[in-house]
């Protein structure tokens, strides 16, 4: 990646730079920080696909992981790291399988300015360091779960001009 004078970062330069989006949001896809969120129900409801009875006060699960990563809602592999899934085959996929900030009323109010900084600090630091694969062992998988996911093994090398 190349822009500007490597001093600087417009936001012009900083909005072309759209295979970053891609990247950010396949990281957010791919391992989404937050697993799933919870939602209390206010009334009795029905689920439509399946008629499933429930129940004013039950507690639903929206699991964001799971959703990431169903085949049937995702035409590229969803097991691939394939940021170029957002600019081609996956760009129209549902709504409702890619939600890392939420959804509705209470979704994140903070995404603007973390998908905001998460550009910048990426962009910024590829103007300066090139990143290269950490290796086998180093970025070997897994991931630790708990609220939130972690990656477990996962490692890069920085080299500096
Ligand atoms: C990558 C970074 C972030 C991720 C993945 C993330 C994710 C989330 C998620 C999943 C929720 C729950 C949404 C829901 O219930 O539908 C949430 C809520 C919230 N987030 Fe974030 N967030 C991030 C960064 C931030 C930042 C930078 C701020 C503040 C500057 C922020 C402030 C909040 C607040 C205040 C709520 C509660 C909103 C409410 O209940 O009305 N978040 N976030």
């Amino acid at each position: 990646m190349s822009v500007g004078d490597n001093q600087s970062l417009t936001l012009h330069e900083l909005d072309s730079l759209v295979y970053l989006d891609c990247v950010i949001n396949e990281t957010l896809r791919f391992y989404p920080v937050v697993q799933g969120i919870f939602r209390t129900l206010t009334v009795d409801d029905r689920l439509p696909e399946n008629n499933v009875q429930l129940y004013k006060g039950d507690t639903v699960v929206i699991p964001f992981n799971t959703l990431a990563h169903d085949p049937r809602y995702w035409s590229i592999d969803p097991e691939r790291f394939a940021p170029e899934r957002f600019l081609d085959e996956d760009k129209n996929h549902h709504p409702c399988v890619f939600m890392p900030f939420g959804g509705g009323h209470r979704q994140c109010i903070g995404q603007g300015l973390a998908r905001f900084e998460l550009k910048v600090i990426i962009a910024r630091m590829l103007q300066q360091v090139t990143f290269g694969d950490g290796g086998p062992k180093v970025n070997s998988g897994g991931f630790v779960t708990g609220l939130t996911i972690t990656p477990k093994n996962v490692g890069v090398t920085i080299e500096f001009p």
